[in-house]
């Protein structure tokens, strides 16, 4: 029994390559992809996929333009090989797809693998076996020479079951499982003794697979790894390199990354991450960094929800709602300072110009996401996501000082409620604040209003305290004749009225800021209506019961303060 837990762990050794070349590279152009969905997605699921909802995911592997899809483990099950066998059976490869389908290095299992692919226009199989020091003591009890002789065998078993079938063109994948967890030496062994077997030429080709089947170190290690056999392998040229990460460290996507700079040509993955323990490397994070890059993924993700809603339905997996580009809440901002600026963002983003709106790592909209979900209010948000749902769902352009004002209501509310605010809860907070006629029994409440014609005298019917009455008032316009009518010490500092909707439907709204004799500060009132003289009315009624409100309050603060 250890003592300190964590010493029962060794550290994975660094690997001896001072002249790396990797970290001064970048990515510039899309590797060759594989997706394991169909293999290594399914073979990790509570219940793998049957005949249907593979192929389902098939169908839209092809359609987002994978053109190298590992199908399945023939040898494994019968599902997998009436799938393999209806693709081919049923012409469902299009021409410039090749399927892939894997095989443990054992002789019945190749013979069972070659009968289901046999007939295809192209087909890679995939052999494998671990070479890491744990899997040949634990599992094979093989020593390095034993393994050397089992790659060999099966390699050659399969040239010459292939070489039975010229019909079609065969590609050998040969992955030395348990690759980062091995010594190099061991792995180069394996691979180029399966590059031998397999006589490996121009015309020959052979897929090299490098995999963390555990990840067990961090990515640059791995890199290190893929750079020395990038410069070890022979004959490279007639090798396609390639690499297949899982993400038990939850470093999977740059474990890819660098493995590209350090000379992969090809990545293996799944969708959104899926696969064993905490899953194969996520292709559609890798695509869409390189998307971002500036670099083609050559992979279509332009409607990334309806990809998720598949892979979902076929995983029976839920994408986490913070999932890289894909998640639910990706392009949602709850904060204050991320909403004002991306608010401006969007304002300032020139259509045909380079994408920089803050906080959005990319555009919403190259992923068929719409910009309705990238602003959602809560108690961390600030004027500038409200005064952006409220322009985009309402029409209502308030002015700064008037967003400040109400900003403090929304958060008042949304502290009491804990809970997030959606775009119609916004507005019927702002009907109440300003809109509404306040319950009480000294509001002003306007039943109807008559101007004259020069515009300059105005007759008011209203209800005040309780007593409804006519009042006429004079001015330089509508609305200082309405501030007349009503006797009351205002003073209108800014006023405006703008529509809101069009056609039949447009409203006019207007809105004032004015301040009130003995009340502390400004405040706003609005008004809305078909007629623009009647929103302008009602937003002095508007004005003058929130100024009245300030007032009371005023005044049993100081009488509490007083009692007090
Ligand atoms: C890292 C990966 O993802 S590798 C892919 C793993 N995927 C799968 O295993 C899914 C499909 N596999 C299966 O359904 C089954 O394993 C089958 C049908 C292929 C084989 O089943 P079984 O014959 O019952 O054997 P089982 O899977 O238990 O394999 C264990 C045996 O295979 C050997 N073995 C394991 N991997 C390999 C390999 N790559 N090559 C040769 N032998 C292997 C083990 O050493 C063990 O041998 P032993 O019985 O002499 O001790
Ligand atoms: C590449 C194969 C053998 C694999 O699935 C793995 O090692 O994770």
């Amino acid at each position: 029994m250890h003592s300190n837990p964590s010493q029962k762990y060794q550290p994975f050794a660094p690997i001896a390559l001072a002249d790396r070349t990797w970290p001064s590279r970048t990515i510039t152009k899309a590797p060759i992809w594989l997706s394991t969905d169909l293999r290594d997605g399914n073979q990790a699921l509570f219940e793998p996929m049957n005949g249907e909802r593979k192929m389902q995911l098939y169908k839209e592997l092809v359609r987002i333009g994978f053109k190298q899809i590992e199908v399945g483990f023939p040898a494994a099950s019968q599902t997998d090989f009436d799938f393999v066998r209806r693709l081919i059976d049923e012409d469902l490869i299009p021409d410039d797809v090749t399927i892939m389908v894997m095989t443990q290095s054992r002789e019945d299992l190749i013979d069972r693998t070659v009968e289901a692919v046999k007939g295809a226009r192209r087909a890679i199989v995939h052999i494998y076996n671990a070479v890491a020091p744990a899997w040949r003591k634990i599992v094979f009890n093989m020593d390095v020479p034993q393994v050397m002789q089992l790659v060999k065998h099966h390699v050659s078993h399969f040239k010459m079951r292939s070489d039975a079938h010229p019909e079609t063109e065969w590609t050998l994948q040969y992955s030395p499982e348990t690759f980062s967890s091995a010594e190099l030496e061991v792995s180069l062994a394996a691979c180029q003794t399966a590059i031998e077997a397999w006589g490996v030429g121009p015309d020959r080709k052979i897929i090299i697979n490098l995999p963390t089947t555990v990840e067990n170190a961090t990515p640059n290690v791995f890199a290190d790894q893929i750079e020395w056999m990038h410069r070890h392998l022979v004959p490279r040229e007639h090798i396609v390199l390639s690499v297949h990460p899982h993400n038990d460290r939850g470093t999977g996507v740059a474990a890819a990354e660098f493995a590209m700079m350090a000379g992969a040509d090809r990545v293996e993955g799944c969708l959104f991450g899926n696969g064993e323990r905490c899953g194969n490397v996520d292709v559609v994070t890798v695509a869409l960094n390189m998307y971002t890059q500036g670099v083609d993924p050559e992979l279509d993700f332009s409607d990334i929800t309806g990809v998720a809603r598949i892979a979902e339905e076929c995983t029976s997996l839920p994408i986490h709602p913070r999932h890289p580009y894909a998640g639910d809440l990706v392009f949602t901002a709850f904060s204050g300072s991320h909403q004002d600026a991306i608010k401006k963002g969007f304002a300032a983003q020139d259509p045909n110009g380079v994408w920089e709106v803050p906080y959005l790592p990319i555009d919403p909209a190259d992923l068929g996401r719409t910009y309705d979900s990238v602003i959602r209010v809560n108690s961390q948000s600030g004027k500038g996501g409200i005064s952006f749902l409220m322009e985009r769902e309402h029409g209502v352009v308030m002015p700064r000082r008037m967003q400040v004002e109400f900003s403090a209501v929304v958060q008042r509310q949304t502290d009491a409620s804990e809970t997030e605010m959606t775009g119609d809860a916004l507005w019927k907070l702002f009907d109440a604040t300003y809109l509404a006629t306040p319950d009480t029994a000294e509001a002003i409440v306007c039943h109807a209003h008559h101007v004259t014609h020069d515009g300059h005298s105005i007759e008011l019917d209203v209800t005040i305290n309780g007593v409804r009455q006519t009042l006429q008032g004079e001015g330089n316009g509508p609305i200082a004749a309405t501030v007349d009518a009503l006797g009351l010490p205002l003073r209108v500092d800014h006023y405006e009225e703008r529509a809101t909707g069009s056609g039949a439907n447009a409203q006019a709204l207007a809105i004032i800021e004015a301040a009130m004799e003995g009340v502390a500060g400004s405040t706003f009132g609005a008004g809305m209506s078909a007629n623009i003289m009647t929103a302008s009315v009602q937003a002095v009624v508007s004005v003058a019961n929130r100024l009245h409100a300030r007032r009371v309050g005023q005044e049993e603060s100081t009488a509490d303060t007083t009692a007090a």
